[in-house]
């Protein structure tokens, strides 16, 4: 186990380069094997949850190699087999495979995935999903089976629930089916469009990604031509905006796509932060006078419940109270008793409503990550925070933060990963 050791009340400055999207990443390795071709992405951050499905494709006899972000990965003798379930575990988006081994051999068996504990992750609307384009599917044993035994064909599928992994799960099913699938009440996150447009340069048909209509008409191959370059992570560029704005006297974070960031970048003005919105970076120049806020999570382009644990530390410094309606994940509130111990002023008396008091004088203290974005707000306060912060079972922000000890280094903050 690993465990990340912060000496906070440093100053922040300088720039910052944001990697390629977890969330892209993680759906473009699966849907990787729909292809006939070696397939090459670059921009791939350097995250745990990359290697846990390089072990993946490595069980099925897919051959990959990842340096200096870029990721190839070789499908041609690609073999059915069980999946490890060790690494399907650790992480979430091993579900994507369902869907990818759906699509390409008209089957699936996989053991119900991993990921971050931020309360209930149904995944009912995937397998309606994978149901109304003619397969089978039952769960036995952890595991879910899912057979399309006459093959898949077109479908009217109307999500209940808009859902991120459903759309893109159903994308990858619906790929080679016969006919054209038509997929309402769809996602609309950009990492949705970075998978369609994979999908389509290597000859898919997909219509409306990034709307909540989107068309799949089927084809019969799909061959790679070119590299494809992974989206900058809106995720971690408003993690590092949130924490330049905390602590920070003039951070320029780089390479982010503005408009995927606005109903962040929206709350952060609303707060007094004086953002410097340009074409591909934002500069974040040291805050003063900062407002309280209301945030409500919701499906993009709302306000992303990945944020809402990583601006936390930022509410901390607006004169009064923030409150924050999480909609998506009522119970994604694991960070608040672990920020109480470093000083933070947090409650939650109603579900899925958080407050956030000002508060200072913030101290290092011994706390936990239970999950990703709960270990980033615990980072942020710990580099706030007076003397030692030791932010335990790292691996929970290792598993999607790219270079995070050499990114914070650079922006001259004191942070070390050690053994526990
Ligand atoms: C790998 C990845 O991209 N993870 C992201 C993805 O997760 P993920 O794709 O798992 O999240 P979804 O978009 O599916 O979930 C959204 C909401 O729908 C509900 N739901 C979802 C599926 C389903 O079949 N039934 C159902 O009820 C969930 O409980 C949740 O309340 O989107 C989440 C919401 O933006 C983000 O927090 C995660 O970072
Ligand atoms: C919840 C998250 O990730 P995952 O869906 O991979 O668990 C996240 O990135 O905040």
């Amino acid at each position: 186990m690993k465990k990340l050791v912060i000496h906070g009340g440093r100053r922040l400055s300088g720039e910052v380069t944001i990697g390629g999207a977890k969330n892209s990443t993680v759906a473009l390795i699966p849907a990787a094997i729909l292809a006939e071709t070696p397939v090459k992405f670059d921009s791939v951050p350097d995250i745990l949850d990359v290697y846990n499905l390089q072990a993946i494709l490595n069980s099925m006899n897919v051959t990959s190699t990842f340096e200096g972000g870029e990721l190839m990965i070789d499908p041609t003798d690609i073999v059915e087999s069980e999946l490890p379930s060790t690494a399907i575990k650790s992480l979430r988006a091993s579900y994507y495979f369902m869907g990818s081994l759906l699509g390409r051999f008209g089957r699936a068996t996989v053991t119900f995935p991993g990921g971050d504990n931020i309360g209930p992750r149904p995944i009912d609307q995937h397998i309606k999903g994978f149901e109304a384009l003619g397969a089978t599917v039952h769960e036995e044993n952890d595991t879910v089976f899912i057979n399309a035994e006459n093959g898949l064909k077109a479908a009217r599928i109307f999500l209940d629930v808009v859902s991120v992994g459903a759309t893109m799960n159903i994308i990858m099913a619906a790929v080679h089916a016969e006919g054209t699938t038509v997929l309402e009440n769809a996602a609309r996150e950009p990492e949705i469009i970075d998978l369609a447009t994979f999908l389509n340069n290597m000859g898919a048909q997909i219509r409306g990604a990034g709307t909540d209509v989107i068309r799949i008409t089927g084809v019969e191959h799909l061959e790679s031509k070119n590299t494809h370059t992974i989206i900058p992570d809106r995720i971690e560029a408003g993690t590092y905006l949130a924490l330049a704005a905390a602590q920070g006297d003039g951070v320029l974070v780089k390479n982010v796509i503005p408009e995927h960031l606005e109903s962040f970048t929206a709350k952060l003005l609303e707060m007094g932060v004086k953002l410097d919105v340009r074409e591909d970076s934002i500069y974040v120049p040291k805050s003063v006078d900062l407002q309280p806020i209301h945030v409500k999570t919701a499906p993009f382009p709302g306000f992303a419940t990945d944020l809402q644990q990583p601006v936390t530390p930022l509410l901390t410094l607006a004169g009064g109270t923030s409150v924050i309606q999480e909609t998506i994940y009522p119970e994604r509130t694991r960070h608040i008793p672990e920020l109480q111990k470093l000083g933070v002023d947090i409650s939650n008396n109603t579900y899925g409503q958080i407050e956030v008091t000002q508060s200072s004088d913030f101290h290092g203290a011994r706390v936990s990550a239970a999950e990703i974005r709960a270990g980033a707000s615990l980072v942020a306060t710990g580099l706030m925070a007076d003397g030692v912060t030791e932010v335990v079972n790292a691996e929970h922000v290792l598993r999607g933060y790219d270079h995070i000890i050499h990114k914070l280094t650079m922006l001259n903050a004191d942070i070390q990963i050690a053994e526990e």
